[in-house]
């Protein structure tokens, strides 16, 4: 790989957003100006090493292809499945055979920045192995019964939050995804994916502010970090 290659992005978009409570999908609520999904994309598009991004879709989305973004030639679309592991499979399908190396990045995320996906790229390039973006545990760590008392005190050192961007071989990817499908294994992101198959993964810190937008708090924290500097890299997603 070259530092000058251009890679595709999976998108998974085909969640409903449950934990939001929303009429619609969280995706499609808008932050200042814009759907969560259009900031989401409009970064991404930014970035000189992307050029193309495919957002996989619910099959009963009907509010995509009404914005502008879709008409965007550098954006694709497909279809989804019922667990988020399957909509990246399914947006994998998608990409053309010779492409060897991609990223996979939440829609639910729009607040990444440019500087992030530069360093995940570049750190991941260097050697054969994957990486994913990643912040560290910040908070002191409680392990708890299931009537949440607490059991001790976990240790926060090497414990980090998993984010997205991730970037990987794809077809180590897709090979770990249908393994780990096939296992019946619980897979939340592309990385538990390449752990199950046993292969390493390089953690690269990236900012905390990449937050997936989640539950309805998420919202406002998100238009902070979408607004705040006028002169900062997030303004130039506006
Ligand atoms: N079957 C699914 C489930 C999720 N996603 C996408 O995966 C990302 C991260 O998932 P999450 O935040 O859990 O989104 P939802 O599944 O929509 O949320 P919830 O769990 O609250 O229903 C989101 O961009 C979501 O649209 C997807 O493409 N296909
Ligand atoms: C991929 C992910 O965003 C990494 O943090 C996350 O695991 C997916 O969503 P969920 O909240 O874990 O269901």
């Amino acid at each position: 790989m070259s530092s000058k290659s251009l890679y595709s992005v999976v998108l998974p978009a085909a969640g409903i957003g449950k934990r939001m409570l929303s009429e619609i999908p969280k995706q499609y609520l808008t932050i200042a100006g814009r759907t969560i999904i259009e900031h989401t994309i409009s970064v991404l598009l930014k970035h000189p090493q992307i050029r193309r991004v495919i957002v996989v879709l619910n099959p009963e989305d009907a509010i995509f292809n009404t914005l502008p973004i879709a008409q965007n030639p550098k954006v694709e679309t497909t279809i989804g499945g019922k667990e988020r592991a399957d909509s990246v499979l399914a947006g994998l399908q998608h990409l053309d055979e010779q492409e060897q190396w991609g990223l996979v990045h939440d829609a639910a995320r729009p607040c990444l920045s440019l500087n992030d996906i530069s360093k995940l790229i570049a750190i991941a390039e260097q050697g054969d192995i994957g990486g994913i973006l990643a912040s560290r545990v910040r908070d002191t760590m409680k392990r708890s019964d299931t009537s949440n008392t607490i059991l001790h005190t976990e240790s926060r050192e090497n414990l980090w939050h998993a984010l997205t961007p991730q970037f990987f071989n794809l077809t180590e990817l897709k090979y770990a995804l249908e393994t780990a499908k096939n296992d019946k294994a619980l897979i939340t992101d592309e990385a538990s994916a390449i752990e199950y198959i046993g292969k390493p993964v390089k953690l690269i810190e990236g900012q905390a502010s990449n937050l997936k937008v989640t539950q309805p708090e998420d919202l406002l924290l998100a238009e902070f970090y979408l607004t705040q500097n006028k002169n900062s890299h997030y303004m130039e997603i506006l």
